[in-house]
């Protein structure tokens, strides 16, 4: 099983590796146009929600148009920081104008004193995914524990980012996997069914 998920992973990451500047460039343009509207469809009442998005590393999309999006509208944003083996991400508020610091894996993650706040709503990178909204990252599970953990005590709405080079037919799943609800692609937006009970 983790051969099969480390050869899935390394091709999906191959296919993301390939896409050129200026596609890149129209990704993160077009996730600040759609993705907005995933963060407000889904709590329309009320505080608005907290959000989650990542620092691109290697050949993940930007997401500073969309943090300005977010930004301008209200919303507060987290990066996720503290990255360990075997915990959940932990995340703190930042705003797209503030300075980042180089965490120990050498991406950019808010400063020490920045408030640690969970988030409802969250942007997660994804080496490959499949309609059914099961994804694989780099292998670590960080992402698994986050969302179980969060979904344990509320509802949210994680939202797969990645380009449509990167869809499997049917990504291989353990029961440790938790699937997105979303996934914003280059080319569409896939709402997942939740898998029956
Ligand atoms: N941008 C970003 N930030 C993130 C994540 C992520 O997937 N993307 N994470 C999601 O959990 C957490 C960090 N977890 C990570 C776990 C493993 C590797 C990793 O193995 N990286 C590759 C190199 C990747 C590249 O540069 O292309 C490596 O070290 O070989 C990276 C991050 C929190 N922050
Ligand atoms: N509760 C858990 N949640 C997630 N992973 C776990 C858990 N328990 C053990 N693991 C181990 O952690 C690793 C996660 O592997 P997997 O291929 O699912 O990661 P991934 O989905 O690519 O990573 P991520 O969730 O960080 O994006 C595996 O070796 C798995 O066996």
């Amino acid at each position: 099983m983790h051969d099969l998920k480390d050869e899935l992973r390394k091709a999906g990451l191959k296919a993301r590796d390939g896409i050129d500047p200026a596609a890149r460039e129209q990704f993160a343009n077009r996730l600040a146009e759609v993705g907005p509207r995933l963060v407000f469809d889904f709590r329309r009442a009320g505080e608005p929600p907290v959000v989650s998005l990542f620092s691109p590393i290697g050949s993940e999309p930007g997401m500073l148009p969309l943090a300005r999006a977010l930004n301008a509208a209200g919303v507060r944003l987290v990066l996720p920081v503290d990255w360990s083996h075997g915990s959940p991400l932990v995340y703190r508020s930042w705003d797209p104008e503030d300075r980042l610091s180089v965490g120990p894996l050498g991406i950019r993650e808010p400063v020490e004193h920045a408030p640690e706040l969970e988030p409802d709503v969250l942007f997660i990178p994804a080496s490959v995914f499949d309609r059914r909204g099961f994804r694989l990252g780099y292998g670590a599970g960080n992402v698994d524990r986050t969302l179980r953990a969060l979904r344990a005590r509320k509802t949210i709405r994680a939202i797969g980012v990645a380009y449509a080079v990167q869809e499997h037919m049917l990504v291989p799943t353990e029961s440790h996997d938790e699937p997105l609800d979303v996934v914003v692609t280059d080319h569409d937006i896939l709402f997942c069914a939740k898998p029956r009970q």
